[in-house]
This record gives structure tokens, C-alpha cells and sequence, in this order.
């Protein structure tokens, strides 16, 4: 791969670009971005990962076969609409869109193409993504190959069916933002119980890396991992008593599941109104 092009440059785009420019598998001057119109965002590309800034699709898409799709799904339509006429046989799409499908994008594209739905999240950043994809019959070995050896520069790649895509999203595509919501609360808590700003953000954080990483480390089940710091009659007893109480365990459950399923909805919305497009253009 000599050139890859980006339609958005957004949060999504930004984390994969720092992970692969940190990882030196591309020359930053050969990621070229395109926005709808924040130049200013481009700017900013440029001067922190050495991209290229791009005004016109014709540019953004000459001399490249591999192309990622990073605006939000209401934008899909447009921005392939204004793709598509340099988008030819060989091309090689990789969206990023929540819940949006090969078959959407074949449609609006207007043929078929090579197609990688991949869903990672933003701890691409830092080398850290839970990343899956899932291809169309037109990918070749050689290309899921290049792609899957991209993103494993970002964090871990798992290969799925695209209509477990929503399940993923709402899991780690929306994860880490999940975590974020705790940290927060955990912080808020920290400083209302007497700790300084400093020190309850340190202590968070490493409770939060250390948890994580003995996940990784031991086999042991959450479950198992949990009871071993729960001491009967000790203070994290107490602690989980009030988010059984609470309803939290549940709540975490339906969190996932509502946001798999807004995932499935925002494709739905685009496939209706690529079906209404099509029907007024008859
Ligand atoms: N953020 C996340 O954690 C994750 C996001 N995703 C997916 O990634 C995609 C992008 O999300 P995210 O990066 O957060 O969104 P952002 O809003 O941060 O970025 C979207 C970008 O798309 C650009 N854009 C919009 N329309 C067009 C167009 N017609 N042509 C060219 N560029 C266009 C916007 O440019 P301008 O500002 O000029 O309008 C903007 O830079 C979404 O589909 C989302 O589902 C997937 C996994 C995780
Ligand atoms: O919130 C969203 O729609 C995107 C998809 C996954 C994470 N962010």
C-alpha cells in the first residue's frame, strides 16, 4: 500500500493515523485526508502526524486502491456519492461507519467493490484498539492480509461475520467510552470523600490499568477475580451490595445492548433512505 486516502478526518480518523504513523508502516505524506469542510481540522493533521491535506476528492482518490470511510453514518451517502466516480473495480473500501453495510455502500457506490467493515475504537491512539472487521466475497488474501496487518499495528484484530458488526460496536466500538463513564464517577467520588484532584486521578487510573491487565494475565473468571478481593464483612461487600442495589450489573448489560442496537438502527436509517432516494429518482 503507497497511498491511503481518508474520507473524514475526524476522531476515528485521528486515532488510527496516530497509531499507524507511530508505528512508521506508512509515510505519514502518503495518508491523505479529506474533510467536508474543516480545513482548520486538516491543519491540525498536518502538523501533528505529517499527513496530507486534501480540498478535492479527485485528488484525495488519484493513484490509490485503498481508501478508509470515517464520516459519521448520516454522512455516508453524501460523502460516497461525491467518491464514487474515482472509485473503480479494484478499489479497495474500508468503512468505518457504525452499522453501515457492504450492501448500503455497494449501492450507493453503484457497484461492487472490495469492501472491509472494520469497527475499532479510539484506543487506536495509542497502539491499543479492540478492533474487529469482517470482508465481502471481492476481498482477496492479499488485501485482507495488508489490512488486518494495519490494524494489528493498532491494538488486536478479530475477524466476524458482518451481522455480529453492531454486537461488536456496542461492546468495544463504544467500550471505551464506557470505562471513561466510570472513571469519571470514580474520580467524582474520590474528591467528595476527602482525596486530592492529583492523587484520585492516579490512583483511578492504576486501579483501572492494574484491573485490566490481570484480566489479561491470570485465567481467572471476573467472577473469581472479583471474590478475591471481597472480603466478608469488609468494605468491598459493602461497595458491591450498593451496586447490586443499584441495579448496575443490569444496567451495564442494557447499556451494550442499547447501543448495539442504535448501531443496527443507524444502518437501517441509511438503508431507507438510500430505498427512497432510489424510488424518487425512478
Ligand atoms: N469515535 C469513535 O470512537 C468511533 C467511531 N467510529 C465510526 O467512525 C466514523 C467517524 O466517527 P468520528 O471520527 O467519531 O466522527 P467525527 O465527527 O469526529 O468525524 C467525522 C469527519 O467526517 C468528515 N466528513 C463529514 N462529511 C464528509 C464528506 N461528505 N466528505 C468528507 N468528509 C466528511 C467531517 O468533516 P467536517 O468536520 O468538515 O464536517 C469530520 O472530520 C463514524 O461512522 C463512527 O460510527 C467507529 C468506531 C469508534
Ligand atoms: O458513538 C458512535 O456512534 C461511534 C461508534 C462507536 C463509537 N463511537
Amino acid at each position: 500500500m503507497n497511498k491511503l486516502a481518508f474520507i473524514g478526518g475526524g476522531s476515528m480518523a485521528e486515532a488510527i493515523i496516530s497509531g499507524i504513523t507511530a508505528k512508521g508502516i506508512l509515510n505519514p505524506l502518503d495518508i491523505h485526508v479529506i474533510n467536508k469542510s474543516d480545513c482548520d481540522r486538516l491543519a491540525f493533521l498536518q502538523q501533528e502526524y505529517g499527513i496530507t491535506p486534501v480540498q478535492q476528492m479527485n485528488d484525495l482518490l488519484a493513484g490509490t486502491k485503498t481508501v478508509i470511510l470515517a464520516v459519521k453514518p448520516k454522512d455516508v451517502i453524501t460523502a460516497l456519492s461525491a467518491a464514487k466516480a474515482f472509485i473503480s473495480n479494484d478499489t479497495l473500501i474500508i468503512s468505518v461507519a457504525a452499522g453501515v453495510s457492504m450492501d448500503c455502500i455497494e449501492k450507493i457506490i453503484g457497484r461492487k467493490t472490495s469492501i472491509i467493515r472494520v469497527m475499532p475504537n479510539t484506543s487506536a491512539a495509542i497502539g491499543k484498539s479492540a478492533t474487529a472487521m469482517a470482508i465481502n466475497e471481492l476481498v482477496s488474501e492479499q488485501q485482507l492480509s495488508a489490512v488486518m496487518n494495519m490494524f494489528q499495528t493498532i491494538g488486536l484484530v478479530a475477524l466476524v461475520e458482518e451481522q455480529q458488526l453492531d454486537a461488536v460496536t456496542g461492546l468495544s466500538g463504544s467500550g471505551p467510552a464506557y470505562i471513561y463513564y466510570l472513571a469519571e464517577a470514580m474520580m467524582t467520588s474520590a474528591r467528595e470523600i476527602g482525596l486530592e484532584d492529583h492523587t484520585a486521578k492516579d490512583l483511578t487510573i492504576q486501579t483501572l490499568i492494574g484491573a485490566a491487565e490481570m484480566l489479561q494475565s491470570t485465567s481467572k473468571s471476573p467472577q473469581l477475580l472479583r471474590k478475591e478481593v471481597t472480603s466478608p464483612g469488609g468494605t468491598t461487600e459493602a461497595g458491591i451490595k450498593v451496586l447490586d442495589q443499584l441495579g448496575v450489573h443490569d444496567a451495564v448489560i442494557s447499556c451494550i445492548k442499547e447501543a448495539s442496537r442504535q448501531s443496527k438502527q443507524l444502518g437501517e436509517n441509511l438503508s431507507e433512505q438510500i430505498h427512497l432516494e432510489s424510488m424518487r429518482l425512478k
